[in-house]
């Protein structure tokens, strides 16, 4: 979508980058490095700018190594949470850089397409693969996206639960 990057090798998991010293309950502000991987096509890019900019794409171009953007949101507590997100490119060929984006990161969102079972494969590649080589303490989501198009649904849910559990 918006180019190659690297990942900056200091972005890392979850951490606090503002509290107050003296422990007073003034706003703290978290960082998160989040990841999405996923079968190329899947809606990945479309996922992250709903998210960052509201907007969705339906002329979206496929991803080139990776692309790098960032939101913040505020918590009810006045916490303000950064997410660094790494939108990763899903064709085969980029699948060799995909360590460099999740290496340190505290969240990976795994992204199938409800109609493609095919996706749905490669997602259960990323769980394993994320399982394994991941942080130990990531946390997992799983996406079944293109929820409009369920007539031509075809990955169960209860498939999709099962490896969700
Ligand atoms: N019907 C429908 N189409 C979608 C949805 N999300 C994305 N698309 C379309 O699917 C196509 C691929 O979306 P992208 O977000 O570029 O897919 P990607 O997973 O980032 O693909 P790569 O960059 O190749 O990894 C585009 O034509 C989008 O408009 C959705 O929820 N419903």
């Amino acid at each position: 979508m918006l180019g190659t990057t690297l990942p900056d090798r200091s972005s890392g998991q979850l951490g606090v980058i503002n509290s107050d010293s003296n422990g007073s309950t003034d706003a703290k502000s978290l960082r998160v490095k989040l990841v999405l991987l996923g079968d190329s096509g899947v809606g990945k890019s479309c996922i992250v700018l709903r998210f960052v900019r509201g907007q969705f794409d339906p002329t979206s171009k496929v991803t080139i190594g990776a692309s790098f953007l960032s939101q913040t949101i505020a918590l009810q507590d006045s916490t303000t949470v950064k997410f660094e997100i790494w939108d990763t490119a899903g064709q085969e060929r980029y699948a060799a850089l995909a360590p460099l984006y999740y290496r340190g990161a505290a969240v990976g969102v795994i992204v199938y397409d409800i109609t493609s079972p095919e996706s749905f494969n490669k997602a259960q590649y990323w769980v394993k693969e994320l399982q394994k080589h991941g942080s130990p303490d990531i946390v997992l989501a799983l996406v079944g996206n293109k929820a409009d198009l369920h007539e031509s649904r075809e990955v169960t849910t209860q498939v999709s639960a099962a490896l969700d559990s």
